[in-house]
């Protein structure tokens, strides 16, 4: 007998190593709450797609275990290491990155698969009592270790006092009412946590564009597998066109200034009506000034080039209004 419908695919977690077999897809993943809510995401959607079996594998990188901060361990570069280290020793097939923290470089051995639809792209205000940034007391003060959301802040309220934020989004969110008035997160980590309710305002796109690639996700594979069954079936289901032009543009200017993801660049993509639009600001740390660009084009479904070229021709214009003279861009990756 012969079944006319495959059994349903299963997607589960392993708590050690998974050996490779056929029918099997095995997603590396970092073990955060955050990590584990975004691949649980992709290995549905990679199940259903191939009718495979999905692992989740949890990757414990030096990262997860040590107390050191993210600087003196090298950045989110050492997360991002361990999953390809992970893909290339064969310990996983997937693996899922929040896109932000994904170097724009090349990588050997290593090939993007999709881009799947974006969470909201915004920043995030946590504040004790509901408050907006507006609302806050004149001195209040606000933790973050990113250098752009701090020339934000600071250019939005020069009287509020910056305070560095490391660890992960709970420890972050602890520090409000601690010994913090708020702090500002990505909106996507939170929604994606379940910790929406924590949010007082998320900023404006418009005046306060985050960093390129943030509240999306990059879905690597070895590069020999990308074109093949089951990993093609996986990516053709996985990938949003459409947020893939957008992050594409976002992360050429990036790559374009040879910024790093420390850089207070900020960048913002958008496609309205078959035109692709990229806004970028480059700030001055002390958020006293700004310069920002805008470039548009026409994009339809399959152009590669546009998002490229519409990336390099934003940064081309900020380097030659004096984005370099006004921020460290530097630390490229
Ligand atoms: N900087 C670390 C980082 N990398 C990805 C996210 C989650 C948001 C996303 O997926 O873009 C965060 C947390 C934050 O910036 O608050």
């Amino acid at each position: 007998m012969s079944l006319s419908s495959s059994p349903a695919a299963r997607v589960f977690r392993a708590d050690g190593p998974v050996p490779a077999r056929n029918g099997l897809l095995r997603i590396g993943t970092r073990g955060s709450r955050l990590a584990i809510a975004q691949t649980t995401t992709v290995a549905e959607t990679v199940a259903a797609a191939t009718g495979c079996e999905v692992a989740l594998v949890t990757i414990t990188t030096h990262g997860d275990v040590s107390r050191e901060s993210l600087a003196q361990l090298g950045g989110t570069g050492v997360f991002v290491s361990a999953l390809r280290e992970a893909l290339m020793a064969g310990e996983c097939d997937l693996a899922v990155h929040s896109l932000k923290d994904l170097p724009t470089g090349p990588c050997a051995g290593i090939a993007t698969g999709a881009i799947p639809q974006r969470a909201d792209a915004r920043d995030a205000l946590c504040a004790r009592d509901g408050l907006t940034l507006a609302q806050l007391p004149a001195g209040a003060n606000v933790g973050t270790g990113s250098p752009r959301r701090a020339a934000q802040l600071l250019a939005a309220r020069p009287d509020i006092s910056v305070h560095d934020l490391r660890g992960n989004v709970d420890t972050r969110l602890g520090r409000v009412s601690a010994d913090l008035d708020a702090v500002v997160l990505a909106a996507a980590g939170l929604d994606r946590s379940g910790l929406a309710a924590a949010i007082t305002e998320r900023f404006d796109l418009a005046t306060v564009p985050t960093a390129p690639g943030q509240g999306a996700l990059g879905i690597e594979c070895r590069d020999t597998d990308r074109g093949r069954d089951p990993y093609a079936a996986a990516f053709a289901a996985l990938d949003d066109p459409e947020t893939h032009a957008c992050a594409v543009a976002e992360r050429s200017l990036l790559s374009a200034l040879e910024a790093g993801c420390a850089a207070p660049v900020g960048a913002a993509a958008a496609l309205h009506d078959g035109v692709l639009t990229l806004s970028a600001t480059v700030y001055r740390l002390d958020g006293g000034a700004q310069l920002t660009v805008e470039q548009s084009s026409g994009w339809t479904l399959g152009d590669a080039q546009t998002p490229l070229a519409l990336g390099a021709a934003a940064a081309r214009e900020l380097l030659e209004r004096g984005a370099a003279a006004l921020a460290p861009l530097g630390s490229a990756r």
